[in-house]
């Protein structure tokens, strides 16, 4: 059973999916962390692979980049391969000055000015919730193997690029209370929520819009490390 955008059978997706935005990033944490790989999606190059990590099977995807991506690839593993539960493993932009490069965020909910929800379901809410249980879950498996994690609101942008004249990282920071920004999980949740089944989203830090500062690519290599590791640990328990 395929859909328009993604070519595996039922059987070729496990019950979990960690979901990267980068495709080559799925391949990277196929690569490194499973062993006894498939890869069950090509289509538009948004790779899809399914192994086993620590004895059990693990699927990881593309999303690309915004809500439509995430919309268009979290519904149908939900709707159309019966998936159980999908964590999202991101980067982020700092919002404040707590948050350090390499800090390790763990959506409470996610807060967002898009018209996503408005429009699927006609869901007027501008937060959107992650599954309570998977966040309890993420929070012992990271205390557990000596990671910290900060459960925070986050900024859902469908924009990356602003122009000076709208509200910027202060007034999403004072007025909403989100603490760094990413482009997909008020989608996700969304889609999960009105699907009946869970989203988590973990964020590493990439770059701070209060100091300036970037990752270099071997750092985020390195921070992304991290993060996958909590994800995967994670993955194992649900
Ligand atoms: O690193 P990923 O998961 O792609 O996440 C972040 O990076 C992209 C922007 O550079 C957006 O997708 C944003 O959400
Ligand atoms: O969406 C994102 C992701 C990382 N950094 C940003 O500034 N924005």
């Amino acid at each position: 059973m395929a859909t328009p955008h993604i070519e595996a059978k039922e059987m070729d997706i496990a019950k979990v999916v960690l979901m990267p935005g980068d495709p080559l990033r799925a391949k990277y944490i196929a690569e490194t962390y499973l062993e006894d790989v498939t890869q069950f999606n090509n289509v538009r190059n948004m790779f899809g692979f399914t192994g086993t990590y620590k004895g059990k099977r693990i699927s990881v995807m593309g999303s690309g980049m915004g809500m439509p991506s995430i919309g268009i690839y979290s519904y149908e593993l939900f709707k159309f391969y019966d998936i159980d539960a999908i964590i999202r493993i991101g980067s982020a932009g700092a919002y404040t000055a707590d948050l350090k490069l390499f800090d390790i965020v763990l959506a409470d909910d996610a807060w967002s000015e898009s018209s996503f929800a408005l429009a699927q379901s006609g869901e007027a809410s501008a937060v959107m919730k992650p599954s309570a249980e998977l966040n309890t879950l993420i929070k012992e498996t990271a205390a557990s193997i000596n990671k910290t994690v900060h459960e925070n609101r986050i900024h859902s942008s469908d924009v990356f690029y602003h122009e000076s004249n709208v509200d910027g990282h202060e007034e999403f920071y004072s007025k909403h209370g989100c603490v760094c920004v990413e482009m997909e999980s008020f989608a996700l949740f969304h889609n999960a929520n009105i699907l009946g089944k869970k989203a988590a989203c973990l964020l590493t830090i990439s770059d701070s819009l209060v100091t300036s500062e970037v990752t270099t690519a071997e750092q985020r290599q390195n921070s992304f490390n991290e993060m996958m590791e909590i994800a995967l640990e994670s993955a194992i328990k649900i």
